[in-house]
């Protein structure tokens, strides 16, 4: 007999009762059926997309390439923040399922099926699974979308590229991430080996499923490791529907292992388990510090990539039409979902009244909010209630603290209903205001001004984050003198937010630890092994 629960992010309601949506793919507005088609054991359910897109979506945790209840069978809801509508409840993992999931990754890892793959062969298994999400394209796009509220379009334009492309890229690096023969005279040979860790415990956030998932796939599998992913329990659908497609693809069992659960069960039990032997995270800040202390216990490897309160400079000889595209694109894509996002703008006091007009322009004519599916949209709505409330309250504290609306800040409804923000600039901002410190994660800005490079920068590292940041001048000298000044992971030069997976990814101070992406990241993934050989013997 199943057990139902409800949380106070989620009313859990029991499986009889899980809709299905049924659409047309022209018209946007769809209805709710409570007709339920269940297969294999309730373990899916079928559901039809506002766009028409049907698939049958897995519901399950999966284990050893298949897909099972949790042991006390309690679910957690998947919302379509469009509509504030249950999609389906997915499984979710007690800390006997994540013991499950991890005994069959240690068993893999150990397995001849997979330890005893060549590089090549570990490869060719990633070029599959890349050819198989290529194929699905539009499936994974509109359940990224029904699921999380992004833009149909950037999910399938960006995120699930990103997720091919990176597969691709670290399916390359498998026959091909070697150690050295270090020559330390002829009494002595010396080599590296570079071995995979064991099991990887991964935990990703619910602003990028696919490519968050595929960050942390992708190194870890070239490298020769296992896996236990546990998924944001906000948004499950899409790496569900992967599953499936990793299993197609001939991944030998145990070798991938997907559960969907809370941080505080699930998390933190794959955190603190003992046969886990790399926890990689990405998330709040706060979660990634209690990360810390849990893998203390077994002083595990680590990769946090946690918070940022990145800035942006606008010096006063910068390309004002550049600066505003790029500042739109650094805050107001992903609904200002980003870890990365440039949510303070640090303008030069002679170009600061020219650039907040062209800045409002820009978001005037390309932040169009609305129904995701919608080709013409820009901005879908905040991933969940909690984080919709989340964002508005720190609208509402930067209000209280004296700062002006400079546009939006209110709440933007679209049907009457949604989480949907109306993208919000605030200006008088004071670097003591907490719009100004804490991350919001939402489409709202923080515009301050500076009188010299001094102060631009003093402003730029007045955080405890060190992320991304980006600076705009037509002078290469400053533009590179002053990249060397930021406290960041990252910093773009007349640009924002330009992420390519084979650049390194992460950030300093508490942005993180570690890098994924780029040769950079295959070293969170595998251990330098010393190999000292006595000739003389
Ligand atoms: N850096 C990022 O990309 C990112 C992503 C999501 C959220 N955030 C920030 O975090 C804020 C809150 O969002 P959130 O509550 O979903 O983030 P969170 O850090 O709590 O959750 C991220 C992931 O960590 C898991 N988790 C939570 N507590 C855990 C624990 N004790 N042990 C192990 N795993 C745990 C969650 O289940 C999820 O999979 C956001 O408003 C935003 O500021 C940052």
């Amino acid at each position: 007999m199943a057990m139902f629960r409800s949380s106070s992010r989620f009313v859990v309601r029991p499986s009889l009762q899980l809709f299905v949506f049924l659409g047309k793919s022209q018209s946007r507005s769809f209805s709710i059926s409570t007709r339920l088609k269940q297969h294999n054991l309730k373990m899916e359910v079928e559901i039809t997309a506002p766009n028409g897109k049907t698939w049958s979506q897995p519901l399950g945790l999966f284990i050893n390439n298949e897909f099972v209840k949790s042991s006390n069978e309690s679910k957690i809801a998947s919302i379509n923040p469009t509509t504030e509508e249950e999609i389906c409840s997915v499984y979710a993992a007690t800390s006997d399922d994540v013991d499950k999931a991890v005994s069959a990754a240690r068993k893999a890892f150990k397995d001849p099926s997979w330890k005893g793959l060549s590089g090549s062969d570990r490869g060719n298994l990633m070029r599959k699974l890349a050819d198989l999400v290529e194929q699905n394209a539009e499936l994974l796009a509109t359940i990224e979308t029904l699921d999380n509220g992004k833009p149909y379009s950037v999910a399938l334009t960006e995120n699930v590229p990103e997720v091919i492309n990176v597969f691709k890229y670290y399916a390359g690096y498998a026959d091909k991430n070697f150690g050295q023969v270090i020559d330390v005279g002829p009494a002595k040979f010396a080599y590296t080996l570079k071995e995979p860790l064991g099991v990887c415990g991964q935990i990703i956030p619910w602003n990028y499923p696919l490519d968050m998932a595929a960050w942390k796939l992708g190194p870890a599998l070239c490298c020769g490791n296992t896996v236990v992913l546990k998924l944001a329990e906000q948004t499950p659908l899409s790496m569900l529907y992967v599953a499936k497609l990793i299993k197609e693809a001939g991944f030998p069992p145990g070798v991938v292992n997907i559960i969907n659960g809370y941080g505080r069960e699930a998390g933190a039990a794959l955190v603190q388990h003992p046969q886990v032997d790399k926890v990689a995270f990405t998330g709040s800040t706060a979660t990634g510090k209690e990360i810390m202390k849990m893998a203390s216990a077994t002083m595990k490897n680590i990769t946090l990539e946690t918070g940022g309160k990145s800035p942006l400079i606008v010096f006063e000889d910068a390309d004002l039409d550049l600066a505003a595209t790029w500042s739109h694109i650094g805050i107001m894509s992903n609904q200002g979902q980003i870890c990365t996002a440039t949510s303070r703008i640090l303008v030069h006091e002679k170009v600061y009244d020219e650039f907040t007009e062209k800045f409002k322009e820009t978001i005037q004519n390309i932040s169009v909010v609305g129904d995701p599916f919608e080709e013409s949209t820009f901005q879908g709505p905040q991933v969940t209630k909690t984080q919709y409330e989340r964002v508005l309250g720190y609208i509402k504290a930067g209000k209280e603290e004296g700062a002006t609306i400079f546009m939006g800040g209110e709440a933007a409804p679209h049907k009457g209903k949604g989480f949907f923000i109306a993208p919000t600039v605030f200006t008088d901002v004071k670097p003591t205001m907490k719009i100004y410190r804490e991350e919001i994660f939402g489409p709202c800005v923080a515009i301050v001004s500076f009188k010299n490079e001094e102060e631009a920068i003093e402003l730029a590292n007045d955080t405890t984050y060190g992320l991304g940041s980006a600076l705009f001048t037509k002078d290469l000298t400053r533009a590179h003198r002053v990249a060397r000044e930021i406290e960041a992971g990252m910093v773009w030069i007349n640009s924002s937010n330009d992420s390519d997976y084979r650049i390194p990814f992460g950030g300093i101070k508490q942005s993180g630890i570690g890098r994924e992406l780029g040769e950079a990241g295959l070293a969170a993934y595998c251990n330098v092994k010393a190999i000292h050989v006595n000739m003389a013997a």
